[in-house]
């Protein structure tokens, strides 16, 4: 991204890095289209069910590798056993330009090899965790289309304060890699109709994070 568009960049911690309307309304609309197909299969959309029964509120696809509370398969073990859908170049791609506008970093490898798509309804949140199922601890990218949401970034030592309240709406990019890859965070709530007409998405908020696994 060209300096311009570079001035709503924010440091919210060590290697945690929000850059506020990264996409363009024409991108956006794009990632909904992309991720309405990614919902229909091999695999489809579900809300993963965490190992004491209890069901996400966030509807999850995943591509290249399959997340289910708490490891990564080849297969959809708790959805239907389809091989996952392939994490697209283009994507892949999209992250590591991410990464390069948020670190200003132009020499970057990044590589990401998974791709998690969730779905909030106006009900749904996410509680505070760590991304720490991956075994390589390069950056998390994070990619919001639709509603805006209370997004919480915490520390790495546990999921209460001291936290930094951020809101993400609709095209915004947020990194958190380094000091801070495996810090706490989650997704308290979403503010419905508070997305652009134009996104693409009428109802909801869509997230993707790219991450790298570290796994063959
Ligand atoms: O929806 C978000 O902004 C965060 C999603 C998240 O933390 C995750 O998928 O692990
Ligand atoms: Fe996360």
């Amino acid at each position: 991204m060209s300096a311009l568009f570079d001035t709503g960049r924010r440091e919210i911690a060590q290697g945690a890095v929000h850059v506020p309307g990264w996409l363009d309304l024409d991108q956006q609309r794009r990632l909904v289209e992309a991720c309405r197909e990614w919902a229909r299969g091999p695999v489809p959309i579900r809300a993963a069910k965490l190992p004491g029964g209890h069901q996400m509120s966030v509807q999850t696809v995943c591509l290249g590798w399959h997340w289910a509370p708490y490891k990564y398969t080849r297969t959809a073990d708790d959805a239907g056993g389809a091989r996952v859908g392939e994490m697209p170049e283009w994507l892949a791609r999209l992250g590591r330009e991410a990464l390069v506008a948020a670190y200003q970093d132009d020499a970057t490898t990044y590589q990401p090899d998974v791709a998690l798509v969730n779905f909030y309804d106006d009900k749904a949140k996410m509680g505070m965790h760590q991304d720490k199922d991956e075994r390589s601890r390069e950056p998390v990218v994070s990619l919001s289309v639709g509603n805006t949401c209370l997004f919480r970034f915490g520390n790495t030592e546990n999921r209460s304060k001291p936290y930094t309240d951020v809101e993400l709406a609709s095209g915004d990019m947020f990194v958190f890699g380094g000091p801070s890859r495996l810090a706490f965070h989650g997704v308290p709530k979403t503010y419905p109709r508070t997305a652009p007409p134009e996104c693409g998405l009428a109802n909801g908020r869509l997230n993707i994070t790219m991450r790298v696994t570290g796994m063959a």
